[in-house]
């Protein structure tokens, strides 16, 4: 049965890292199914956000919960799948050989390899050993194996970077196929073209999340014409307003 909680809701997340405290009080939640991009500048928090969901992140204060449960209980390891932006598979292992791996660890079943394969578009490098792929392919290995089990949450640390405008294309329309299909996916990205692809923008600034809503509210909420103008107008208005 479908569960009517939402797929994340962090209350007054304070996160401290090196002694400085980079998330402060963030408030949110995200319903089932949604695609939801995280921007902002680099350096702004959203990797650490982002841990915090996925529950490899000491948290200061404040609750991330997630599908119901607290961020990283045991029960969410099958439902969460999380690809980093640096990219965590066996230099020399093949692509296929890398995603059995992690299909038999994670007990995904063993015909997702080719269905994964398939949906980043890597069957030309199948059997190709992964130290002599392009940084784009690596980074669609990366994805796919965050692919693997079919998490009902998918969150996705800029995982479009170095890629051509095609296979961009291609991953959004992907991501835009999971969201159909009742997934709901978070993904970072400082590139605002990427942004009116979302349901749901959440831009962040200094660890603080400065507007959350559709890409289009946000657009003529500030009257801007475009998304990076809207950012900028936000930026404006929240300097300007008392901390
Ligand atoms: N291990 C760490 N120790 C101390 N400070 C850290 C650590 N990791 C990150 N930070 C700091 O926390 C802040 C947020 O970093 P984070 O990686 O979450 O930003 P980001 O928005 O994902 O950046 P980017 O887009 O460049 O990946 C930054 O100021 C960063 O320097």
């Amino acid at each position: 049965m479908m569960s009517s909680s939402p797929a994340v809701d962090v209350r007054d997340l304070c996160v401290v890292r090196g002694g400085r405290e980079v998330l402060h009080r963030i408030t949110f939640d995200v319903p089932r199914g949604a695609v939801v991009g995280l921007l902002g500048p680099s350096g702004c928090g959203k990797t650490t956000l982002m841990r915090a969901l996925v529950g490899v992140q000491i948290v200061d204060s404040g609750t991330v919960t997630v599908l119901g449960d607290a961020a990283g209980s045991r029960g969410l390891r099958h439902r969460v799948g999380y690809a980093t932006q640096t990219p965590a598979v066996y230099a020399d292992l093949s692509v296929a050989e890398n995603l059995r791996y992690f299909a038999s660890v994670l007990r995904a079943p063993r015909s997702d390899v080719d269905r994964v394969v398939d949906e980043v578009g890597l069957g030309k490098q199948r059997d190709q050993v992964v130290s002599t792929l392009s940084g784009g392919q690596l980074n669609r290995v990366n994805l796919a194996v965050a692919l693997l089990g079919t998490p009902e949450l998918l969150v996705l640390d800029e995982p479009t970077v170095g890629l051509d405008p095609v296979l961009r294309e291609e991953l959004w329309e992907l991501f835009r196929a999971l969201a159909d299909r009742g997934t709901t996916l978070i993904v970072s990205s400082h590139v605002m073209d990427e942004a009116g692809r979302t349901d749901r923008l959440l831009l962040m600034r200094e660890g603080r999340v400065l507007a959350d809503g559709a890409p289009e509210a946000l657009r003529s909420r500030t009257g801007a014409d475009d998304l990076e103008g809207a950012f900028l107008q936000l930026i404006k208005e929240h300097a300007g307003s008392p901390a």
